[in-house]
């Protein structure tokens, strides 16, 4: 059985990293390396974690014109990702150039609307659609650039996943009953988010923040174990 959860190491301290990854292995599937481990530690930082033994979700959102995004990806596939993401509104030729030069094995994943914005921080950047619109919208362009899935909040993946059913959909934004929401807007619990047909499980701070990280993650992984959809994973 694959556990979905993917542990959000997000922290600059390599030590520390090391130390979160260590004690939560045994209750996660696998790492996510994002923004802020990576400008502090980069590639080596990321090697480094790999030697966990734990698959490694590369989370650094790349968005820019398609030479820069593909030659970027091809310099990030000695690191052997699981998962890499980019932004889908980079546009169609971005998101091809992403899925060419990944390694083999990698899944690249686009994000369509991230999990910190509502409707209202929509209108400000000028898309009048709803979250759920604009997911679907940009699902159905990822899918047809021939990525290999997206990154939603749980609010939106039972649609995006009844309109792809081989798509890799990855649900950050995940709040167990009564646990700080923080910066997040769009939130569900992790076995909500798994019965609605989400894959990979992004979850940080509801672990890593906790008085007892590995405890955390015990519990929460014990939280999806009734959950008919356990065997999702990448
Ligand atoms: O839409 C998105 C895309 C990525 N993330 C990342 O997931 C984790 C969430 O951390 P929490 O502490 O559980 O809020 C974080 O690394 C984000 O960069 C996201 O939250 N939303």
């Amino acid at each position: 059985m694959t556990n979905a959860i993917y542990v959000a190491i997000d922290t600059p301290d390599l030590g520390q990293a090391r130390a979160l990854a260590e004690a939560v292995s045994p209750h996660v599937g696998g790492l996510k390396l994002g923004l802020e481990f990576f400008a502090a530690n980069g590639p080596a930082g990321v090697a480094a974690l790999s030697k966990t033994g734990l698959p490694v979700f590369l989370d650094l959102k790349l968005h820019d014109i398609p030479n820069t995004v593909g030659k970027a990806v091809a310099a990030l596939a000695p690191l052997a990702p699981a998962v890499l993401t980019v932004h889908a509104a980079g546009g169609r030729e971005m998101l091809q150039a992403a899925k060419a030069a990944a390694p083999n094995g990698c899944k690249v994943v686009a994000v369509t609307v991230l999990t910190s914005l509502d409707s209202a921080d929509l209108a400000d950047i000028g898309v009048s659609s709803t979250p759920a619109e604009q997911v679907a919208r940009l699902a159905d362009l990822v899918r047809s650039a021939g990525c290999d899935g997206i990154v939603c909040s749980g609010e939106e993946v039972a649609a995006a996943a009844s309109r792809w059913p081989k798509g890799v959909f990855v649900v950050p934004g995940l709040r167990p009953a009564g646990s700080a929401v923080g910066d997040q807007k769009r939130v569900l619990t992790p076995a909500e988010a798994l019965d609605r047909g989400a894959s990979l499980l992004v979850i940080g701070r509801p672990i890593t923040a906790a008085s007892n990280p590995a405890e955390a993650a015990r519990a929460i992984a014990a939280s999806l174990a009734s959950s008919p959809a356990l065997t999702a994973g990448a």
